[in-house]
């Protein structure tokens, strides 16, 4: 039989259930989707794990041992284009195991057997794939329609035009039944947007727009009530009827949505215990003993706890099922047979091969743009650090207003421009929020194969420039004047200069931390270290003659150090210092010039080379979130 000849029917035979023909829905002009088989078989799957030695008090052992966890054994099967298929098992049966194995994303433990999307490894297709994760990760400044659009934009075809992409992402909000809400912002955890099911289909939406021939889901329905578990359920099964090949687990589905899918596979503790369609539970179950009047798919979860569950469990399970049992487990081994050998049949039919998707270079430009419109839609972080530079500007203004250049003014300027730089710094902590907040949609939608980490980082740079240019300006064009520093365009320049580079410094350290901590609660205890660390090497509170060798490395990594100086010397260097007649100190004026107060704070250096420095530390800061976003914050599970 060959296949291709005869899309868009396609026949499908599952196991020992009656075959039955599907016809992929005609009324489709839009989408494109290339009829994808999936087969796999023999998957195992296994981790290594530490354990404690029990034995290790009886016989003196090792205390601890390496032992083999087995989470999937021999687990065969085949799904054909167009088919709707539910992944179902208790807790614990591995079911995302068995849908990350089939979908090639990359595992921890040891991997066997085979999967083949018609006919070719499926991990070289990993991110043509579509996978709908269990959580949502969209951007919550976007709507609808523009998350579908960022999706479409950034993987379809390079040839594909404006106007047909426009109608898929208008076929997909009809098919989702999203276009009444397709103007609605999906929501962040401040403003309140979309409904979790609606949330959900936008989720399968974005991966829908960019027409994949397979598409993996998670859990689809869980956390939704029972209305719209049928309407996420109702979403997919239209979408197998354009063609696509839908794999998702699902728990204990009521009948109504149970009905709706052409095969159900069923786990437990990695076993595969039915492979059929829904009709074909009942007699499965009658065979092994098992026979219910109750909700089937109740009825197989039962049957698997029996086999599987304590003997607390069975007792209350015989209640249930009564009669002599049989072992499902027996029954289905006889069919195993059958179904690999409708494996090899389905794998020699000749499909047209998987179509690989690749990143758009238009990528960088919708990162910026969607970046640019979530600051405009959520500006609470702009207002916030506009409202603290306003403050703290006028606070420090008012507190050291009109300082003179006598000994307690040239004590007060160092104390004060000390603060410009290191509460400069200290502010900018939100943004290591933040950055950790986006790593997650960013490590999702760059798996993905959407755009590549280097082009998110450079996107999420850029986006910021003008913001981290203009915070340190406002700060000085208030402060500078408030408090009668050093006069002259080319000194306000080189402080706001030395400001501003502080700041895109201080923003690289920030997303250094953000980049190596595993979450925000780790990245909140080690910033302020950082911080403190920081500030006491700046060089005013102690000097390097008297710092002990042990924290010296601290003194010359402390980039607030070289931010410190370069302020001091723009400000004290070449200046005369006066005496107020109290600060006479034997008749004589302790401080005649600002060299000798920098001299006395060991600043030797100049204004080019803490510059340099300076800009060095923020190059490398950058190029470091690179790499360990690079190395850290690949998918994997
Ligand atoms: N990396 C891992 N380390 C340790 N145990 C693991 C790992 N991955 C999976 N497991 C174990 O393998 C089993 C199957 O896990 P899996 O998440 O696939 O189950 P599941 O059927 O999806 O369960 P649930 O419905 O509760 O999400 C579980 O017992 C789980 O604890």
């Amino acid at each position: 039989m060959d296949k291709k000849e005869e899309q868009p029917t396609i026949v499908i035979d599952v196991g020992e259930s009656n075959s039955h023909e599907k016809a992929f829905d005609v009324i489709s002009p839009c989408l494109q989707i290339n009829p994808i088989n999936l087969t796999f078989k023999h998957i195992s799957y296994s981790i290594n794990r530490l354990e404690i030695n029990k034995d290790f008090f009886h016989h003196l052992s090792f205390p601890i041992k390496l032992t083999k966890k087995v989470i999937l054994d021999d687990v065969s099967g085949f799904i054909e284009a167009g088919e709707l298929v539910a992944l179902m098992g208790g807790s614990g049966a591995g079911k995302s195991t068995l849908l990350d194995i089939l979908s090639g994303i990359n595992k921890r433990g040891n991997i066997s057997g085979e999967v083949l999307v018609n006919n070719e490894d499926v991990k070289k297709f990993k991110t043509s794939i579509g996978y709908v994760s269990q959580t949502d990760y969209l951007k919550g400044t976007q709507t609808v329609e523009e998350a579908l659009n960022f999706y479409i934009k950034l993987k379809a075809p390079l040839s594909s035009r404006q106007s047909e992409r426009e109608m898929i992402v208008k076929e997909v909000l009809d098919v989702l039944d999203l276009t009444k809400i397709k103007d609605s912002l999906i929501g962040t955890e401040k403003r309140r947007g979309i409904s979790g099911g609606e949330k959900k289909r936008v989720s399968i939406g974005c991966e829908l727009v960019t027409e994949p021939g397979i598409m993996f889901l998670d859990e689809p329905t869980t956390g939704l009530d029972s209305f719209s578990s049928l309407a996420v359920v109702n979403a997919l099964q239209k979408m197998a009827h354009k063609g696509t090949t839908i794999v998702c687990t699902i728990h204990q589905p009521r009948p109504l949505i149970f009905q709706k899918f052409d095969k159900i596979i069923m786990l437990n503790r990695g076993h595969m215990m039915y492979f059929g369609p829904p009709s074909g539970c009942k007699s499965f179950l009658k065979e092994a003993g098992f026979e219910t009047e109750d909700n089937v798919a109740d009825a197989l979860m039962d049957a698997g706890a029996y086999e599987y569950g304590n003997d607390q469990g069975r007792e209350l399970l015989a209640e249930n099922f009564g009669g002599e049992k049989k072992s499902v487990q027996q029954v289905f081994e006889k069919r195993k047979t059958t179904i690999v050998k409708e494996i090899e049949e389905i794998n020699s039919v000749d499909l047209e091969k998987m179509k690989k998707t690749i990143g758009r270079p238009v990528g960088f430009y919708e990162l910026i743009k969607r970046l640019v419109i979530s600051d405009y839609r959520d500006p609470s972080q702009i207002f916030g650090q506009i409202f603290a530079k306003i403050f703290f500007s006028l606070l420090i203004g008012s507190v050291f207003f009109n300082i003179q250049n006598d000994q307690q003014g040239m004590r007060d300027k160092g104390g004060v421009l000390f603060f410009i730089v290191t509460s400069q710094a200290m502010s900018l902590m939100d943004y290591l929020i933040q950055f950790i907040e986006e790593r997650t949609l960013m490590r999702r939608e760059s798996g993905k194969g959407l755009y590549t980490i280097t082009s998110y980082y450079c996107a999420y740079i850029l986006h910021s420039i003008p913001f981290l240019i203009f915070y340190p300006t406002l700060y000085l064009a208030i402060a500078y004047p408030m408090l009668n520093l050093r006069p002259g365009f080319v000194n306000f320049l080189c402080m706001w200069g030395a400001l501003v580079l502080t700041t895109f410094t201080s923003q690289g350290m920030y997303y250094a931390i953000a980049a190596i901590s595993p979450n925000i609660t780790v990245a909140q205890i080690i910033s302020p270290i950082f911080i403190v660390i920081l500030m006491i090497f700046t060089g005013f509170f102690i000097q390097k003659d008297n710092i002990i060798g042990f924290w010296l490395w601290a003194y010359y990594l402390s980039y607030l150090r070289y931010a410190f100086e370069l302020v001091m010397l723009n400000q004290f260097d070449d200046i005369p210092l006066f005496c107020q007649p109290d600060e006479l100190v034997g008749g004589e004026c302790p401080y005649t010039s600002g060299r000798q107060y920098l001299d006395s704070l060991q600043i030797t250096s100049s204004i080019l080379v803490d510059y340099f420095v300076l800009a060095g530390f923020c190059i490398a800061f950058n190029v470091f979130v690179l790499i360990a976003l690079h190395l850290f914050n690949k998918e994997k599970r």
